[in-house]
């Protein structure tokens, strides 16, 4: 991805723009999905939830997205604008790549100029000017991630929630969006939630990694990752990473036990 504005990093101090005290979710159906849970993401921060699979964390973005509502304590959004991206890119199958990233600005009354320039921006960031009339069939599952990102950088998102969006690609695919989601979050400045399995790319992308338990999911542990954005592709390779990483991986293994 290109990224047209300067990567100077951004300071995460910004005011909160998800907020989660004592939350608990506990689904219809008696699922008790969420637990105690205390979250704050700021302004320009990128944060990164790691946890057993049916521990909730999906559940934390949908809420985050106003998609659900928790059942007991305190939850708030303070973002103007949110994007979201899934595992699945999600793309209407008989749109064109320029159609497809079109969509959200349609739905939400953008005018015809102003959209057609937040598209062509938004393909040219996500390095796919020329496939603009190609459909979703047409392209490689790493391209369909970056049509999906396109679609919401057309909102200009203060708040980005992304769930497990590269677990579907392959590893060398999956390692170069990272770093250029990373090159993004440096240039733009958004606030990112975002859920993976992975704890070298949650560690690689985020200042800090929140770990989940098992379900009823709730944070019990918070890492902190030092690094200044944007972040080279071999820091992979550093000791300082490996030592986070291990720490992560350490806490996960708890989580599961
Ligand atoms: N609408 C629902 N009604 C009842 N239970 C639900 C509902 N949605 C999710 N659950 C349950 O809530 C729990 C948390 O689900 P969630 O999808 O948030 O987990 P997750 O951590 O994202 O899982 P994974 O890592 O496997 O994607 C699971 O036990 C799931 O079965």
């Amino acid at each position: 991805m290109n990224s047209p504005e300067s990567t100077t990093p951004r300071s995460p101090v910004g005011h909160p723009l998800v907020g989660f005290e004592h939350s608990e979710l506990v689904y219809p159906d008696g699922t008790h999905a969420l637990r105690d849970v205390n979250l704050t993401v700021r302004e320009g921060e990128f944060v990164s939830v790691v946890g057993p699979s049916g521990c909730g964390k999906s559940t934390l973005l949908r809420l985050s997205a106003g998609l659900e509502s928790i059942t007991d304590g305190y939850m708030q959004c303070g973002a103007d604008r949110v994007g979201y991206v899934f595992q699945d890119a999600t793309l209407l199958p008989w749109r064109t790549v320029w159609d497809n990233v079109a969509l959200f600005g349609e739905l939400d009354g953008v005018p015809r100029e102003d959209r057609k320039h937040r598209i062509a921006a938004a393909l040219a960031t996500v390095g796919l000017e020329g496939f603009e009339d190609h459909l979703p069939h047409m392209l490689s599952g790493g391209m369909r991630m970056r049509v999906s990102l396109a679609r919401s950088l057309t909102l200009d998102p203060d708040l980005f929630l992304f769930d497990e969006p590269f677990a579907a690609l392959d590893e060398i695919t999956r390692e170069r969006l990272g770093v250029e989601l990373n090159e993004l979050f440096a240039a733009k400045g958004f606030a990112g939630l975002f859920i993976t399995h992975s704890v070298s790319e949650a560690a690689f992308l985020s200042n800090r990694v929140l770990v989940m338990s098992g379900r009823p999911g709730t944070i019990v542990d918070e890492i902190e990752v030092p690094f200044d954005f944007p972040r080279s592709p071999d820091l992979r390779f550093e000791p300082e990473f490996a030592e986070i990483s291990g720490r992560i991986s350490h806490s996960l293994k708890e989580a599961h036990s």
